[in-house]
């Protein structure tokens, strides 16, 4: 697949659309129109094109989208037919949570190494997931050619584990810590950050409120 520069906000609703999709194929319908994806993942149709317009025809006037061949095309560019192995750094309260998580539904992410100073934890398994000393975090991470992490140390170990991991090779970052991480250009960070979720949804709530 060809890299293309797309916009962030375009990257994120792609895994929208591409459930969506699924739905669709499983409910055996062939073909679909923006009005209907817009309606269903709730975003504009406007958005929708502009969206799909940066991967080219993908749809004809008044045919709408093929379903089938959108999913392969999406599939393709989200790495759904490779597994994708990504690794956990902090085996805390959310840490633990996410391992025990492991991405069930989804056919091609999992988690395939944890790391943690804690002595206990080390060389353990838990929830399927190998456990390593934080030591052996360069190590393992150069040896299972592991490409992304998701971080969830404390606050004020993140940059250095993320200075640590940027030495090992990982070139994206789910953060769950509320720091802003300091990454080269070819790192990508992606924060989430409950509070802001929150306070979205809050804001949306009351303006729809108003607008009722
Ligand atoms: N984004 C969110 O919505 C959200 C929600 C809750 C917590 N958090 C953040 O997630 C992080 C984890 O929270 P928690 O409640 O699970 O904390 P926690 O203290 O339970 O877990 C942190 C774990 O990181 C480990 N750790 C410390 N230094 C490490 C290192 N160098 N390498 C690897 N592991 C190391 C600790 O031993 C511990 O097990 C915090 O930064 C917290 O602020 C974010």
């Amino acid at each position: 697949m060809p890299s293309r520069k797309i916009p962030r906000a375009t990257a994120k609703r792609l895994p929208v659309y591409y459930r969506y999709l699924n739905v669709l194929l499983n409910a055996n319908k062939k073909r679909v129109s923006s009005t209907e994806l817009s309606e269903a993942v709730q975003v504009d149709s406007a958005t929708i094109r502009r969206d799909f317009s940066y991967f080219g025809e993908l749809g004809k006037r008044g045919y709408g989208y093929d379903v089938e061949s959108l999913l392969k095309f999406f599939r393709g560019i989200l790495n759904q037919d490779k597994l994708t192995s990504v690794a956990l750094v902090g085996v805390g309260s959310l840490g633990s949570a996410l391992m025990n998580y492991n991405f069930h539904q989804s056919t091609n992410l999992r988690i395939s190494a944890a790391f943690d100073p804690k002595p206990e934890l080390a060389n353990t398994i838990k929830s399927g997931i190998p456990v390593y000393p934080a030591s052996e975090l360069k190590k393992q991470i150069k040896e299972q050619q592991i490409d992304a992490v998701i971080l969830t140390v404390p606050g004020d170990k993140s940059q250095a584990v993320t200075d640590e991991l940027v030495a090992a090779g990982v070139h994206g970052i789910l953060n769950f810590t509320p720091v802003r991480l300091s990454v080269p250009k070819n790192v990508q960070v992606q924060n989430i950050d409950l509070t802001n979720e929150l306070q979205t949804l809050i804001y949306f709530i009351e303006t729809n409120k108003v607008n009722e």
